[in-house]
């Protein structure tokens, strides 16, 4: 899957964001909407918009090895699961937040590396923060870790509800998205069954 983000020979992103055209677009949107952006309760709306979208797409100007940085070899060779990470994205097809969970196991390698919990966390988020498609999102989590922690196994599922499927269009609340990536060793059917047992089981 091609990264969305333009990359220099670095690996760095190119460009940066562009708080005051964001801020010129907010505006042009509140006067195609039929709204005033001079009136009173509008008037700091258009800045405060443009602030909300530098936080909400951090993620591009991000790179997974920003946050996988701290890696241990602690000899542990066993499945490490962490579940219900939050996940909070948007919807490329019509910028409105997609929201749920991710799960994230991966089988590190005999004598390989480790990476902290929250890390985990701070992974999801760096490719939360674009705007995404879930499957997208699922297979770049999975595929990040493969590179960088060259485990044996890696599998993600990820479970959101879509604010494009509720607040509009077909309006389906609670209907509810899964997709899953699985890398390496969790394709083999017992082990990736051991794993969909562990997150599906929840108490
Ligand atoms: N596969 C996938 N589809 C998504 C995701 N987020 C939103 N969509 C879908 O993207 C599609 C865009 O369809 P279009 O027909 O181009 O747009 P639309 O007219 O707004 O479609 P409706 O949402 O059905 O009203 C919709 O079916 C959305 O439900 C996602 O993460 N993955
Ligand atoms: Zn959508």
């Amino acid at each position: 899957m091609v990264d969305p983000v333009t990359l220099d020979g670095d690996g760095k992103p190119i460009g940066e964001f562009d708080e005051k055209r964001a801020e010129a677009a907010i505006r042009e949107l509140l006067y195609a909407v039929g709204e005033d952006p001079e009136r009173e309760g509008l008037r700091e709306t258009p800045a405060r918009v443009a602030r909300a979208y530098r936080e909400i797409f951090a993620g591009l100007w991000q790179q997974p090895e920003d946050v996988l940085t701290t890696t241990f070899d602690i000899g542990h060779d066993e499945m490490v699961l962490v579940k219900d990470i939050e996940v909070m994205s948007s919807c490329e097809h019509h910028l409105v937040p997609f929201v749920g969970v991710a799960h994230i196991g991966y089988i590190p390698a005999t004598s390989g590396k480790i990476t902290g919990l929250s890390k985990l966390a701070r992974l999801v988020d760096v490719y939360a923060r674009r705007p995404q498609v879930q499957e997208r999102l699922t297979t770049q989590i999975a595929d990040a870790l493969m590179r960088i922690l060259e485990p044996r196994g890696v599998i993600v599922v990820v479970e959101c509800e879509h604010m494009c499927m509720t607040m509009r269009g077909v309006r389906k609340p609670g209907a509810k998205t899964l997709t899953s990536a699985v890398r390496g060793q969790l394709r083999d059917p017992a082990t990736r069954s051991e794993a969909m047992s562990l997150i599906i089981g929840r108490g």
